[in-house]
């Protein structure tokens, strides 16, 4: 088993990493406490709820909640409804929240752990790959039908519990997906794993690869958000592709396109703009090939317009005085936050979407 720490401010915790974990959780949680609410998805459920129920100590009361998966989940009927829950079985400040799943998931219950009783202790037990980053950093949040991740708190997990022999049952398309999120992690830190990433086939990746990858991927996470817990500063690099991607996931309705998928979408503009508005020489063309190879739905570019994009973004959490603020990158490991022109980007995007639909 693997470990690293993060520091935050309230406290320090563990991200632990290993095959099985999901067998042993009473070996890592603390049996102080009362109760214990594990809150899954309809999906994650039918492959590993059994297991983490019979791995709790007998000590405390466990009980389960769980919504349907997929993204449209993270919404205020979902919140609402768990805390309901957590009121009907009369959780305590003892108690404890257990988010057994991907990221929606885990923003979505660390969500309830922040606000039940003013906060309850909560631990992340991510079981996709994406969730590499969901589950640190203390980000947790739903979805406003305006804007991704509208209402939420910091308020970081007390242990962070990656079982990664769960990532074997992910579909491929989550395996794409959450790759968005580690060649991110990439590009902000280390250029020889890049070029190592987009010679990668995705399909054909080994074990030992992946967990490299995910590792790599927590160290960089976990390192950024100990220096700018509250994103004054650096942690906006983690927002890195994200200023399109939110606004796409938005327009065309939570869950119509993954979370990852349009993180690799927004790569591929963040890189345009970083090389032809202010003059860097990225590797666009190697990176939109390493996309069409691992089949990125790219497409998605020729459903959105570019003025309702620009709309959305004035909600993007770094638009301030409705001036919209994009991570780019100077080199590959160089990233910078710059206020871009609208009119810079909508003629970005329409070139983009030019290129993509082979005008
Ligand atoms: N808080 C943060 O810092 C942060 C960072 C990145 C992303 N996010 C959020 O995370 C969410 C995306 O997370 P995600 O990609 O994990 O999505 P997700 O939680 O919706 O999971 C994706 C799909 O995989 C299924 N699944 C999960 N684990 C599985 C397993 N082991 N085997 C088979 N199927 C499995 C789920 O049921 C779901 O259908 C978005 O809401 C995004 O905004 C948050
Ligand atoms: O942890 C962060 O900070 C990130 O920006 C990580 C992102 O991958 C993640 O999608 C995050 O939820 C986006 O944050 P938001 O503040 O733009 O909603
Ligand atoms: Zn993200």
């Amino acid at each position: 088993m693997a470990s690293v720490t993060v520091r935050s401010s309230s406290h320090d915790y563990e991200v632990l990493i290993g095959d099985g974990l999901r067998h042993n959780l009473s070996e890592f949680i603390s049996s102080d406490y009362t109760s214990i609410l594990v809150i899954t998805d309809s999906t994650v459920k039918d492959h590993y709820l059994q297991d983490v129920k019979g791995s709790l100590s007998e000590a405390a009361s466990v009980f389960t909640a769980v919504v349907p998966a997929g993204e449209s989940s993270k919404s205020m009927g979902r919140y609402e409804e768990l805390l309901d829950r957590c009121v009907e079985l009369k959780l305590d400040r003892k108690s404890l929240i257990i988010a057994l799943g991907g990221g929606m998931v885990g923003d979505l219950a660390g969500f309830v752990a922040s606000t039940y009783l003013r906060g309850i202790d909560y631990i992340q037990m991510p079981t996709t790959i994406l969730a590499h980053d969901s589950s640190v950093g203390g980000k947790v949040a739903i979805n406003h039908s305006e804007g991704k991740n509208l209402i939420g708190s910091f308020y970081h997990p007390v242990k962070v519990i990656y079982d990664i022999e769960t990532i074997q049952t992910l579909p491929e398309s989550e395996i794409r997906s959450g790759y968005g999120e580690v060649i991110k992690h990439a590009f902000l830190s280390d250029d020889e794993w890049t070029r190592r990433l987009l010679k990668a086939n995705l399909s054909e990746l080994s074990v030992d690869q992946l967990e490299n990858d995910l590792m790599k991927g927590i160290q960089v996470k976990a390192s950024i958000v100990e220096k700018d817990e509250r994103e004054a500063g650096i942690r906006k690099y983690l927002n890195l592709g994200h200023t399109l991607a939110h606004a796409i996931e938005a327009e065309l309705g939570y869950g119509e396109i993954t979370h990852g998928e349009a993180v690799a979408v927004g790569l591929l503009f963040m890189m345009k703009v970083s090389n032809d508005i202010k003059g860097a020489q990225l590797p666009i063309k190697a990176y939109k090939e390493w996309l069409d190879q691992n089949h990125y739905p790219i497409s998605v570019l020729t459903r959105i317009r570019p003025e309702r994009m620009l709309e959305r973004m004035m909600f993007d959490k770094k638009t301030l005085r409705r001036k919209i603020n994009f991570v780019l990158l100077h080199e590959l490991s160089d990233p910078y936050v710059v206020e871009v022109e609208e009119e810079q980007l909508l003629e970005q995007m329409s070139l983009l979407i030019n290129e993509v639909s082979g005008e």
